[in-house]
This record gives C-alpha cells, sequence and structure tokens, in this order.
C-alpha cells in the first residue's frame, strides 16, 4: 500500500499554541511580578522598565494564549443525566479488572429508575465513591447494587412492538428466488424485522430527562445488540430491505422519524440517543424518500419532505460544514466535509477516547483530536485508515482536514431527489435550482476528486483550517485506496457514462479491493473497524447497485458476482453463529468482521436490508448451490 503522509495542520497549530504557552503563561508573570515590586522598591530605573515591558508582555500573551488554548469550533450542550451516566461508566472501568469491563455504551443507555430523581441518586453515587480505593474503584458489587438499585437497565426504555404491515410471507416476496433452501433463509432474514421493531416507552416521552433515549413520534427498527436505538445512515438500507419486504408503513415511520429530528435539531443525529446530538451521520434522508416513493408513489410523503430536506441541505452547506477549493483557473467549487459539534470524548466510549487523548500534553490538541474522533463517527466510519494522517497511528486521526468522496456523493443524490421532488410537487423553478446545483457538484467531482491514472475519486486533504478557499493541489490527493474511492458510481450522473464506467471497472478489478467475500474497506489491516479484512453491507450496495444499473456488461457481471458472494458468505455466517452479523470479514468465506473498539454485533438491520435488496435484485436460480 503506498501511504501518502502529510503534516496534519490541526496538529501544526496546536503544536504551535503548546510553544507559545510555555514561553509566555502565567508564569512569566508570576516570575515578574515579585522582580517588579522587588526594583520598584530599589528604584533601579533601567531595569524596572525592562520588567515592566515584561510584565506587560506576559499579561497579553498569556491571555492571547489562553484565548487560542481551547478549539472554538462548535459545541453542542450536553445533558446533565449524560454528564452523571458518564461518572458511573468512568467508575466501572475502575473498578472492573480489565477482562471484565462491561461495554461503556451500557452505562450511558441505563434509565432513571421511579421514584429516585437524578439528585437523589446523585448523592447516593457519591456516598458510593466517597468509600473509593486510592485508584478511584469501588468494589464491583457495590457498583453493581448501586446500578440496579437507582436505574433500569439499557434498552427496558424500548419496547418491542409488532410491525402492523409484517407478513411471514408477503405476496410477490422475492418472486425470483427460486432456489428452496435460499427462499427458506430469505424468510427467516425477512421475520428479523419483527425482533428490531420497536416503539419508545411511554416514560421516555412524558420525562424525557430521566432517558438519554430520544423520544421519536412512531416505531422504529433498530440495527441491534448495542445499537439499541435508530441510526440515521443504517436506516437507508433498512428501508432497502423493508421494501423487498413490502413493509410501507414500517419504512414510512422510519422517514417521520428522522424528519422529526431534522425538524428539532436542524439536521438529523448520529442516532437517536442525547449524546448523539452533537453530529449527523452520512445524509441518505432524501434516497430513503425517494426510495419508498418509486415503489408507493406517495406525493403527500414528498411534500412533507421537501421542506425537511432543505433545511437539511442547508446544514450540510454551510459553516463549518461547507468547504471551497479554487482549480488552477479561478474557479471556486463548493464541497462538504464532515465536522462533528464537539471536542470532548463522545460519552457512549469516553473512556476509551480519554485514553487515546492521554498522549497529547495540550487542552488544545486534546480538544482537537476528540473533534475528530467524533467527526469520523459522523462520518459513519468509525475508525478507518482513511482519517489518519500517518496510518495506521491512530492519534494522528485528522476526519476534520478531509474532504470526503462518498459525503459529497450523498449530497449530489440529495440534490438530485429534491430536484426530482420539486418537480413532483409543481416547483419547477425549485427544481431547476438544485439541477444548476447538482450539475456544480458533478463539475467538483471532475476538478477535485477525481484521478484519470487512478481510475477512481480520491478523497482530498486540506492543507489549511478549510475556513477559507484553498487552491487545489494535486498531492493533496489521498492516493490510498479504500471502497469509498468508488462510491460515486452508485448515481446515475456517473454509472450512465459508459466511458467513465470502463474505467472505474479496470480500476476496481486492479484495485485489490475484490475478496472472496465481497468488497474489502480499504488495503490496510489497522485493527481499525472500517479497514481490512473487514466489509460492510452499505458499500457493498452502492458499488453493486452502481455497477448493475450501467450498460457495461461486464460492470454487470461482476456487481452480480460480488453480490452473490457477499449472500452465500452472510449465509454461511448465519448458519455457523445463527445470526446476521454488522460486518463481515471478507477475507474468507463465511466469516463475521472483527476489530475496532466494541464487540462484534449482531442483528442486524443494514446486513439484513442488503441480503434482501440484493436477492430481490439478483434473484437465485433453482441450480445455483449457496454452500460452497
Ligand atoms: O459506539 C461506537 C460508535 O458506534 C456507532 O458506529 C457504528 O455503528 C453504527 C450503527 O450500526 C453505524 O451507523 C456506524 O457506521 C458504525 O461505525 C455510532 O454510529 C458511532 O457514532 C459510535 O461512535
Amino acid at each position: 500500500m503506498k501511504s501518502h503522509k502529510h503534516n496534519n495542520p490541526n496538529l501544526l497549530i496546536s503544536t504551535h499554541t503548546h510553544k507559545l504557552f510555555l514561553s509566555s503563561s502565567p508564569f512569566n508573570f508570576l516570575i515578574s511580578l515579585p522582580s517588579f515590586i522587588y526594583l520598584k522598591q530599589q528604584r533601579f530605573t533601567p531595569l524596572f522598565f525592562f520588567f515592566f515591558f515584561f510584565l506587560c508582555f506576559s499579561l497579553t500573551t498569556s491571555m492571547v494564549a489562553s484565548d487560542t488554548d481551547t478549539d472554538s469550533g462548535p459545541v453542542v450542550a450536553t445533558t446533565a443525566l449524560v454528564t452523571f451516566l458518564q461518572r458511573v461508566q468512568l467508575t466501572a472501568l475502575r473498578s472492573y479488572p480489565k477482562k471484565q469491563i462491561p461495554d461503556p455504551k451500557s452505562y450511558i443507555d441505563l434509565s432513571l429508575k421511579r421514584p429516585y430523581n437524578l439528585s437523589t441518586i446523585e448523592s447516593a453515587f457519591n456516598d458510593l465513591t466517597s468509600e473509593s480505593h486510592h485508584d478511584q474503584s469501588v468494589p464491583v458489587e457495590k457498583l453493581e447494587k448501586f446500578v440496579k438499585e437507582y436505574f433500569d437497565g439499557a434498552g427496558e426504555d424500548l419496547l418491542h412492538h409488532e410491525p402492523v404491515d409484517f407478513f411471514s410471507d408477503p405476496s410477490g416476496f422475492l418472486s425470483n428466488v427460486e432456489n428452496e433452501q435460499v427462499r427458506e433463509w430469505a424468510r427467516e432474514v425477512h421475520g428479523l424485522w419483527r425482533n428490531l421493531s420497536c416503539r419508545v416507552s411511554d416514560s421516555v416521552i412524558e420525562s424525557h430527562d430521566r432517558h438519554t433515549l430520544l423520544p421519536l413520534p412512531e416505531p422504529v427498527i433498530i440495527p441491534g445488540s448495542r445499537f439499541r436505538e435508530v441510526y440515521y445512515w443504517d436506516s437507508y438500507w433498512v428501508i432497502k430491505g423493508l421494501m423487498t419486504s413490502k413493509m410501507f408503513t414500517t419504512a414510512k415511520g422510519l422517514v417521520t422519524n428522522l424528519m422529526s429530528l431534522v425538524e428539532t435539531y436542524g439536521y438529523a443525529l448520529n442516532g437517536a440517543r442525547a449524546y448523539y446530538t452533537n453530529r449527523s451521520q452520512p445524509p441518505l434522508l432524501s434516497s430513503m424518500v425517494y426510495e419508498i416513493y418509486n415503489v408507493t408513489k406517495d406525493e403527500e410523503l414528498v411534500r412533507k419532505a421537501i421542506p425537511v430536506l432543505l433545511k437539511e441541505y442547508k446544514f450540510w452547506n454551510s459553516g463549518k460544514h461547507k468547504v471551497v477549493i479554487r482549480d488552477a483557473n479561478g474557479y471556486d467549487h463548493v464541497l462538504s466535509r464532515y465536522y462533528a459539534m464537539w471536542n470532548m470524548p463522545r460519552p457512549e466510549s469516553s473512556v476509551f477516547d480519554e485514553e487515546s487523548a492521554s498522549g497529547f500534553s495540550t487542552m488544545l490538541e486534546k480538544q482537537r483530536f476528540h473533534r475528530d474522533i467524533a467527526t469520523a463517527a459522523e462520518s459513519g466510519c468509525d475508525f478507518s485508515t482513511r482519517w489518519m494522517r500517518d496510518p495506521p497511528n491512530f492519534t494522528t486521526m485528522a476526519t476534520t482536514s478531509v474532504v470526503p468522496v462518498d459525503l459529497n456523493v450523498f449530497l449530489l443524490k440529495m440534490e438530485l431527489d429534491i430536484a426530482f421532488m420539486m418537480k413532483i410537487s409543481g416547483d419547477k423553478n425549485g427544481s431547476g435550482r438544485f439541477l444548476k446545483a447538482s450539475k456544480a457538484r458533478e463539475k467538483a467531482f471532475e476538478a477535485v476528486f477525481w484521478n484519470g491514472k487512478a481510475g477512481q475519486w480520491l478523497d482530498y486533504w486540506l492543507s489549511s483550517n478549510g475556513d477559507e478557499p484553498e487552491t487545489w493541489k494535486a498531492e493533496n490527493q489521498n492516493t490510498n485506496v479504500f471502497a469509498s474511492n468508488f462510491a460515486p458510481i452508485w448515481i446515475n450522473s456517473f454509472n450512465s457514462d459508459e466511458v467513465l464506467v470502463k474505467k472505474v471497472v479496470k480500476a476496481l478489478k486492479n484495485s485489490g479491493l475484490i475478496a472472496p467475500a465481497g468488497i474489502l474497506t480499504s488495503l490496510t489491516n489497522s485493527g481499525q473497524q472500517w479497514d481490512s479484512p473487514n466489509g460492510w453491507a452499505p458499500q457493498q450496495e452502492m458499488i453493486v447497485t452502481g455497477l448493475a444499473r450501467s450498460s457495461s456488461k461486464e460492470a454487470k457481471k461482476i456487481a452480480e458476482d460480488i453480490a452473490r458472494r457477499w449472500i452465500k458468505s452472510n449465509y454461511l455466517v448465519y448458519k455457523k453463529s445463527g445470526t446476521i452479523h454488522e460486518k463481515l470479514k471478507v477475507t474468507e468465506l463465511g466469516e463475521y468482521g472483527g476489530g475496532g473498539e466494541y464487540m462484534p454485533q449482531t442483528g442486524f438491520g443494514w446486513s439484513n436490508g442488503v441480503i434482501l435488496a440484493f436477492l430481490e435484485e439478483f434473484g437465485w436460480p433453482s441450480h445455483l448451490n449457496i454452500e460452497p
């Protein structure tokens, strides 16, 4: 793998400030003040003036230093409950033996047990921790007793909901899956929607400050296991599967929920939890509405969605999310980046983040690192060498410095979807405006991301902090190979261009990404979950669907081949483990994925969705064996 090293502007800025801090901190002020008093008493005039000026300089520069010593980016306030649960989480980390530490997310998902309120529980916790050992641990039995006494368990505020539109064998279900063994399994996968279908309890709606789960108006489909809340971008592939399962009411409910989040916050949250309000996730709401409309022709849904999508569009195309890259002809291309409104450890994983940031010495360095970590979570691909200046060194994460190919694919798709929806609703001018915006972004793809030699689109490293327009430089393209470099093929703007498809297919075949069980996320085995040897359902679906939509026979063949490997591998994993996994290890058939900061998760929303969508698209002939 070619590695593409850059100096991290974030780290450079913080190192600079660190030096400034040492040379002009209140420390200077402290040593100069007594000298000033002493010299004044001695009436030693020349030295007096020297120290007087030194004192003034110290005062001013220490003010400047403290000003630049914290990161000035946006931060969304958290809730008192989240802050308190983080304390409990930290105490758990200190109390359990290393190998038995529970998932930190399980603490932040607790809710307050009635009749207690937060202040009662806080004082009980203060009593418990006041007896703590010098390492701030408490006896595990006492901690467990405290948690049991004052909290309802993680996930207890999400109740099972029987989907109104679920039928075990809906009419017209996967009619082109002829193979009985595959059909039987597909029915089981379809049946998993029932396990993942939930609604928030009344308490979440009536007393939301007792919960970190956020109230939503409609039932939800969760990914599964530790992910016991709605996730934004997961919902797109869940909806693709629900379309195959003919569960249109459930699908519309998911969209209604996400729209309600955009209405409340101005953007769709990473997930429906109080600790996810500081960031979004890959923006796929317009694609969800489009998929549902395509099947149901529900014009009312489209009309309701338009103002919400306009709000979301603004979020991604303004403030810190917006970047401008100037090409050699002086033309400004407007693109977007991920940028979380957070500069502290992620509450759901704060113990990990504290530890990862422990090597940084200044507050500014830590804050910038935490923002880049939270921003990687906003990208949906947490974590990956894609965001590292010096892979696989995790401390060089610099997500806010990357202009990502896939985010801009989602936004180009959003522009096309809004144009389409406005046309349906009779707003010709609006539709024209969004078509124009999509043309401008297409141009930016050509100027900023496309690399003719590599035959793929490459992420772009910003040279500055992204607040001002900056001039495009060839060496800022990240030449490392990632599945996301091929994401643009997902949309019609690119997969309808025969010449382009030919180049991309050639590059994909030579990329090393096509593996026995599907497409690798990257070529680097970093131990992070969005890297090799893992493959993820969303990336399989985007590339496969894009290639299948093109008019190239070769592209269609590759698409079908990848889809079959992916289906087979999921089948084998299911037969072996009795469950569908969040990600697969694609270097071998029949293995589930790992790596990252949590245990492999099962259930699993988007994996089920993509299996069903692939089976719908490609069918399964009776003679084709699914087992090796
Ligand atoms: O707790 C760690 C991270 O977990 C989530 O990310 C992963 O699961 C999500 C749900 O399936 C998925 O959308 C994401 O792509 C995965 O990487 C969560 O979204 C992160 O914010 C969180 O930090």
